[in-house]
């Protein structure tokens, strides 16, 4: 696996390394042993997928707040998403910056974000699975939003969802 710094401290896209040959490719897209080698969360004790038939689905932006704060590892497993982490740190340098990147299912590369930052994507194609590894269980007590256009974070999405919930569409502004 290949490591690529983002703009958020500690969050990072993970390129495959594949193995081919006549019958297709293996590739490893996790491993505990090389994540704790770079400070990564590498206890990922959950797994969750979201489907998603609608070309330009919206779901986010969300993280669970402390003490059940998740560390994810985020890929597409089918079509592709505009995938976005946003730094919730306070002592973070990178601490209201975020990062996007194109999770592509074909490429089969992830999206590291640690502990303390939200997530969300956009779909760029329908029939999009999104596979989810985190380092907390679900708490819904703890599970926050905040909203994608909101101007504190003023995120480069591609285009306005099509489709987004309720609840997402109404979080308050991040900052007072
Ligand atoms: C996250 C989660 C949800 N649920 C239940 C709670 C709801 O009854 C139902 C749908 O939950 P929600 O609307 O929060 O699902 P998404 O909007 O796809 O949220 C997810 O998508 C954004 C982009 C994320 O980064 C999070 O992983 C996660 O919040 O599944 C569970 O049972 N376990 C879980 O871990």
């Amino acid at each position: 696996m290949r490591f690529a710094e983002t703009a958020i401290a500690g969050a990072y896209l993970v390129e495959p390394e594949p193995f081919t040959d006549e019958r297709g490719l293996f590739a490893r897209t996790f491993c505990a042993e090389t994540f704790a080698a770079r400070g990564l969360e590498a206890r990922l004790v959950q797994a969750s997928t979201s489907f998603n038939p609608t070309r330009g689905t919206l779901r986010g932006l969300h993280y669970q707040s402390a003490p059940h704060g998740e560390a994810k590892l985020v890929r597409a497993t089918a079509g592709r998403i505009f995938d976005v982490a946003v730094d919730l740190r306070p002592g973070s340098p990178s601490y209201l910056a975020h990062a996007s990147v194109e999770l592509d299912a074909s490429h089969r590369n992830a999206f590291y974000i640690p502990e303390g930052c939200a997530h969300g994507f956009l779909t760029l194609t329908e029939d999009c699975e999104v596979l989810y590894l985190v380092s907390a269980a679900h708490a819904p007590d703890c599970a926050r939003t905040v909203r994608w256009d909101d101007p504190a974070f003023a995120i480069d999405w591609p285009a306005a969802p099509t489709l987004i919930s309720p609840r997402d569409a109404s979080a308050e502004d991040f900052l007072p």
